[in-house]
């Protein structure tokens, strides 16, 4: 599904931040991506989500070399993804159930065919009674799992996940693993930044882990 080889990211004039990474992302594969803080896991993610172009090697996503994909295309290709951001993204402007079904409302589905599913992914992540809140008035815990419910709610091909845990208790952690397992179980290939070894320790799973700037895979 996604092929690195040989990739360097730089930013400007900057060291380099990411060094000959080579590796894949199997289909329907689970992996953690971990490493120091300003070790480079949301600068792996942001070239993942091809928000970021590499200074150097070859990426491969869905099968396509991403340096011959037109900027015109890209949206397209990211409709395939759900990414959890750190700093969650969600429209201000927008309820707690519209920014989780704004990836169904933009494929062009009304309402009344997701409407139950929303509600229920919003009661599973504890949301229940902030379907109609606007999102200035969430906290930090639950726009996180509003930005998780809309990452997964459209059962994307790649979910990528940054630091999708930090603002919860280890209780809604847990639930929450479970959540991204299940999504895996159905077929969507799982990326999850941490550093949270407790969050890592409750399974056995691939282990992406970031060096000053190098990879190594574990499992
Ligand atoms: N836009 C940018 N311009 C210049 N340098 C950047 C930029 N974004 C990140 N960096 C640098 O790249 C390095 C890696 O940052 P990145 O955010 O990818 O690390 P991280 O592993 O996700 O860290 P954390 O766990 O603290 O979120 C850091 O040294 C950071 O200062």
């Amino acid at each position: 599904m996604i092929h690195f080889e040989n990739v360097g990211l730089r930013y400007g004039m900057g060291p380099e931040i990411l060094r000959d990474l080579t590796f894949d992302v199997p289909d329907r594969s689970f992996q953690f991506l971990t490493g120091a803080s300003g070790a480079g896991k949301t600068t792996l993610l942001k070239l993942l989500f091809m928000s970021l172009r590499p200074t150097r090697g070859l990426i491969t996503m869905f099968d396509r070399d991403i340096a011959m994909v037109p900027s015109g295309d890209l949206p397209m290709l990211r409709r395939r993804i759900g990414i959890v951001f750190q700093d969650f993204r969600l429209l201000d402007h927008l309820t707690t159930f519209e920014n989780v079904a704004l990836p169904l409302r933009v494929r062009g589905r009304p309402e009344s065919s997701y409407r139950r599913d929303v509600v229920e992914l919003l009661e599973w992540v504890g949301l229940g009674d902030r379907v109609n809140a606007l999102p200035p008035v969430l906290s930090g815990g639950e726009k996180q799992r509003a930005a998780i419910a809309r990452a997964l709610i459209d059962r994307p091909e790649l979910l990528l996940a940054d630091e999708p845990t930090g603002n919860v208790d280890p209780p809604m952690a847990k639930r929450l693993l479970s959540l991204f397992l299940e999504l895996n179980r159905l077929g969507t290939a799982v990326v999850i930044a941490t550093h949270d070894l407790s969050l890592m320790d409750q399974l056995e799973a691939r282990r992406m882990i970031l060096t000053h700037g190098r990879l190594e895979i574990h499992g």
